[in-house]
């Protein structure tokens, strides 16, 4: 059965979203132009054309090229309210946001303009969308551990708009250990840890990220699939994995969505989200992922119901705010 209807109503939450990957071709191009900057394709269309990736590395070369068009708070604050709107449409009721600080201090941007940018348009959608949201700062973790810790530091003024952190960007021969140092201090900080592990990188990552980053979540984690005593960890400690099954196609993680392992994660007892990661590049917002997972894998209306459970229960938020959402959510599911 298809449940187009019912999935865009159920009420949820997203957990893995990178605000960089939420810039649309269309935004892309009419802020190039605000900012006078030349790009490499002549029209929306050429662009989009460019958007065929072999790997997680393929998309980031582009990723971070389009990323170079945001200047200005008034930039940053478009980008993440035109993606508040959609959570809007989407019925997303909350939604925890991903953004890199260093994509943009790297090129002269202020940490400043980025926070503000974002952290404004999250403000304005809680109060004209009634969308919530909070903001997890990710460190890119093909750079330095030294370069992560600038990044710690020029956060600090800024902290009590920051709920989190993350580890994003290159996985393969960037371990989680590389950042042992910066997580420990961010934690000191009173930032909760996340981190991308098991995307493109072997089990040996998930248990680094588990041990020597402490994290709480994991993003992606496809494979931990690989190793049966991970698997009964990731249970035991009871974390939920932020699967983004239209992300692991587009970067051939998984070669088709029939073959995707979620409905395997979920009968296995992992506790599995679902997510839309970079939307504007991997063909489709977090209700897309919903629709096209459900018909390939048939998933039925109590797999789409635990789905998004678990996105509001393992939120970042309150235990309060998340039985408002859980409430809600039961109400829909009863009707
Ligand atoms: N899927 C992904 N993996 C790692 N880094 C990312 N940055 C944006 N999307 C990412
Ligand atoms: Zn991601």
């Amino acid at each position: 059965m298809i449940m187009i209807n019912y999935i865009n109503k159920l009420p949820k939450a997203e957990l893995h979203l990178h605000i960089e990957g939420t810039l649309e071709p269309e935004l892309l191009f009419t802020l190039a132009e605000r900012n006078n900057i030349k790009l490499k394709y002549d029209s929306v269309a050429q662009l989009k054309l460019a958007y065929q990736f072999d790997c997680l590395q393929d998309f980031l070369d582009i990723y971070y090229q389009g990323a170079s068009v945001l200047i200005t708070e008034q930039d940053f604050y478009d980008l993440t309210y035109s993606y508040l709107q959609k959570c809007a449409e989407q019925n997303i009721r909350h939604t925890e946001i991903m953004f890199d600080p260093q994509t943009h201090t790297e090129r002269g941007v202020a940490f400043e303009t980025v926070i503000n940018g974002i952290s404004m348009a999250c403000i304005d959608a809680k109060e004209k969308l009634n969308v919530s949201s909070l903001l997890i700062m990710s460190y890119l973790r093909h750079l330095s551990e030294d370069d992560a810790f600038k990044t710690l530091e020029q956060s600090l003024p800024f902290k009590h708009l920051i709920t989190a952190v993350g580890l994003d960007s290159s996985e393969k021969g960037n371990p989680p250990s590389k950042f042992k140092k910066v997580f420990e201090a961010s934690i000191k900080e009173g930032y909760i840890p996340l981190a991308h592990a098991g995307e493109e990188g072997p089990p040996e990552y998930i248990w680094e990220a588990l041990d020597v980053l402490k994290i709480k979540r994991i993003d992606h984690g496809n494979n931990c699939l690989q190793d049966q005593l991970l698997i009964d960890e990731i249970i035991k400690r009871d974390m939920a994995l932020t699967v983004c099954p239209l992300s692991n196609t587009a970067l051939q993680v998984v070669g088709d969505l029939k073959n995707h392992p979620l409905k395997k994660m979920m009968e296995l007892g992992l506790k599995v989200t679902l997510n839309s990661d970079d939307p504007a590049y991997f063909g489709g917002q977090l209700n897309q992922n919903f629709i096209e997972v459900q018909k390939a894998l048939n998933l039925t209306k109590e797999d789409l119901y635990e789905l998004a459970k678990n996105s509001f229960q393992y939120s970042l938020l309150s235990d309060k705010e998340k039985q408002t959402n859980l409430n809600e959510l039961e109400k829909y599911y009863a009707n």
